[in-house]
């Protein structure tokens, strides 16, 4: 493709952090749960934006955000190229902030939650640690790691 060349020519270092088959795979295991809303966070120049991307619907939509919009735009052009753009809503700046700032926009107040709910995401700042000890502390789920990307981990529940 001419753009990709007329790209890696500009700019010659790695472009890329997630490989093709690891996007393949991420592209796949979105299609497999009929993924709609998901959310990318650390953008670089948008490899794993695009296999994402194209995972989801036509109305499908992908908050994607980074500190740094330079690196995004380096490979927005091959995302525009290909359809997807309309589908991404990029912010920049830290993940933490920008997920502060679209909880408020959206009226998001998570507090009337029942319980488990409240303390997986009204606490959202601690999400991934407080999700990870519940999970692992659950006899019904079982949990695998892969170092795909960045690294994935897929929980399943077994009973
Ligand atoms: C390993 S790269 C992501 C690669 C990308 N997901 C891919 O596979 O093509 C990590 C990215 O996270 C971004 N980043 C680091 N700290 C961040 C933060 N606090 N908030 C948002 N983005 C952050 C960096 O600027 C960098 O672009």
């Amino acid at each position: 493709m001419k753009e990709l060349r007329e790209i890696t020519a500009k700019h010659p270092w790695n472009l890329m952090t997630t490989s093709a088959d690891k996007g393949q795979f991420l592209n796949i295991l979105l299609k497999l749960i009929n993924a709609k809303n998901i959310m990318e966070i650390g953008v670089f120049t948008g490899y794993s934006l695009l296999d994402t991307t194209m995972a989801l619907p036509d109305d499908g939509k992908i908050p994607a955000m980074d500190i740094n919009r330079e690196n995004y735009e380096i490979g927005l052009p091959i995302i525009e190229k290909v359809g997807l753009a309309h589908k991404i809503d990029f912010k920049e700046g830290s993940a933490l902030s920008v997920l502060d700032q679209i909880i408020e926009d959206n009226g998001l107040v998570v507090a009337p939650l029942d319980e488990p709910l409240r303390k997986y995401v009204g606490y959202y700042r601690n999400f991934v640690m407080e999700l990870n000890k519940a999970l692992t502390a659950d006899p019904r789920i079982k949990i695998y790691q892969l170092p795909i990307g960045d690294g994935i981990t897929l929980c399943r529940r077994i009973s």
